[in-house]
């Protein structure tokens, strides 16, 4: 198992991002220009892409962990450069299928899953390369908080919705998978610190039960986990409860 830690939110470094890592694990912490956010991310990703790229490039399966969803996106054009292209099954709480256009709370981290369907917010996002996932091979696992008009471009578009509880083998995208989680998808009873909040969510085992099921099919080629929560000491300490949470996620990838 390779780690590629990468403790940043949008553009910002997580200096307190501190999470009980396995020994080998890689942190990603490059020097990003002095410039607009959409640049900085741009070069953060690009960054994340290289790594992921490498690891692929010799069959080994990434697992990036973040503290947002963005840098899946760093992810994905690293899986595409690898000459690999994946669709994408995404536990989220939310939809991600935000455009800067239509956000409301004008949060750049709204639009990943959209991005990877093609949508560009700054020419600094189109450097990457990523190329446009078809929507019939996205798949939103348990977005149940989406914005009005989220729930308008899901109703209209082929980006395809499953919960949690429903995920078996039979019921993936083909081809090989690029698997995001951000950690937000678990009941927020159970994930305390998240910055986005959202009852009525699957329990961490019911995650945990799918997760395994998805790497089971030996199909998943990278594995990206975003940490949305406000670092938090207790909760991260060895033995808090994300750090348990974190560590059992990662022992069903090894
Ligand atoms: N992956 C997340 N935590 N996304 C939060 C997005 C929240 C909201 N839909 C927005 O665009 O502002």
């Amino acid at each position: 198992m390779t780690i590629l830690c990468v403790p940043y939110h949008l553009d910002d470094h997580l200096p307190a991002f501190r999470l009980p890592l396995p020994a080998g694990a890689v942190t990603v912490h490059p020097d990003l220009p002095e410039a607009d956010r959409w640049v900085r991310m741009a070069a953060l990703h690009e960054e994340v892409a290289d790594r992921v790229a490498d690891q692929v490039w010799v069959g080994r399966v990434p697992t990036v962990l973040s503290g947002d969803c963005m840098v899946a996106l760093g992810t994905a054009a690293g899986v595409q450069r690898a000459g690999v292209d994946p669709a994408v099954v995404w536990f989220d709480a939310h939809g991600d299928v935000q455009t800067m256009e239509t956000s409301a709370s004008g949060y750049e981290g709204g639009i990943p899953l959209r991005v990877l369907a093609g949508y560009r917010p700054d020419p600094a996002t189109d450097r990457l390369g990523l190329r446009d996932i078809a929507e019939e091979r996205l798949l939103l696992v348990d977005g149940r908080d989406l914005d009005p008009p989220e729930e308008e471009y899901l109703r209209t578009s082929a980006v395809r919705r499953s919960k949690v509880t429903d995920i078996e083998p039979g019921t993936l995208p083909e081809g090989p998978l690029l698997l995001h989680v951000d950690l937000d998808v678990i009941d927020a009873a159970e994930a305390p610190g998240l910055l986005f909040p959202t009852p009525g969510g699957p329990r961490t085992g019911e995650v945990l039960s799918a997760v395994r099921t998805i790497l089971g099919t030996g199909r998943v080629v990278a594995l990206s986990v975003g940490c949305t929560w406000h670092a938090d000491e207790e909760l991260d300490a060895e033995g808090g409860v994300r750090s348990r949470l974190l560590t059992e996620l990662l022992a069903s990838v090894s």
